[in-house]
């Protein structure tokens, strides 16, 4: 059990999705063999987008109805609003499987019409009552993006939610990346992972990369405070690499 995080490093964005799409379909059928009914937790944002449709690409041995499906975060605005990770999950990888709606628990949407400040707390209570009631005690994969600031989900520097120990999930009502109301699990619960598995590529996160590899406050890169309690493996490209892992 290594519980150092390994940083491994691919050629572009592509093959840094290509890589963890092939590791997470194996993971997956690996915890099927064991009789194990494993839960995933999604993220949104560009290398997710990818890392979705290299996984539709090559679905492999899984069985995707006995596979549950959560997201680390996700933007509260309505439904059908192409800005849901939910949304583009499904759109990139999710309904090209066939998998049991019954198992896939996308975060509560914004009502059309309703204010989202009025209904945000809501919302992010409901879908902790949704992990209480459906939530495995672990997930076996947590996939994680960063952000140039080392958020992750969406827990960002200096806001009140990375330090929320007591929830399940957090209501972020100013995400600096738009748009600003989102739902997040806290940090414990993003620890409640086997196995998690950042995704970044580009130079603008390679600061970040290397910075929440380094010791220091949580609150400042918050993706410093994620680790999964079996593996931490950052699936990077050459641009977001820290120096000490490039070739
Ligand atoms: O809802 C979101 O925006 C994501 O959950 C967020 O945490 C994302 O993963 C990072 O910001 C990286 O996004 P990119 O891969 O697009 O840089």
């Amino acid at each position: 059990m290594t519980l150092e995080p390994q940083v491994l490093v691919h050629p572009d964005a592509d093959a840094v999705a290509e890589a963890a799409a092939a590791a997470f379909v194996h993971r997956l059928a690996s915890a099927q063999a064991a009789g194990m009914i494993p839960q995933v937790a999604l993220t949104g944002g560009g290398i997710a987008e990818t890392f979705h449709r290299a996984v539709a690409a090559s679905p492999g041995e899984v069985d995707w109805s006995r596979v549950v499906f959560w997201w680390g975060d996700e933007r509260f605005v309505e439904a059908d609003d192409d800005e849901r990770n939910a949304l583009q999950a499904r759109r990139a990888l999710l309904d090209a499987l066939p998998v049991d709606p019954a198992n896939v628990h996308e975060a509560p949407a914004l009502t059309p019409g309703a204010d989202p400040d009025a209904t945000l707390a809501v919302a992010a209570q409901d879908y902790a009552a949704a992990l209480r009631e459906h939530g495995a005690s672990t997930f076996t994969v947590m996939l994680l993006g960063i952000g140039p600031d080392g958020h992750v989900a969406s827990l960002f520097p200096g806001h009140a939610g990375v330090g929320v120990e007591d929830q399940l999930t957090v209501a972020v009502p100013n995400s600096p990346k738009p748009p600003p109301a989102r739902i997040s699990l806290s940090l414990p619960v993003l620890n409640r992972s086997d196995a998690v598995w950042f995704l970044a590529a580009g130079e603008g996160k390679a600061d970040a990369v290397r910075r929440s590899l380094e010791p220091g406050p949580v609150a400042e890169i918050p993706a410093r405070g994620v680790r999964g309690l079996q593996e931490t493996i950052y699936y990077v490209d050459e641009a977001a690499a820290p120096p000490s892992a490039r070739a």
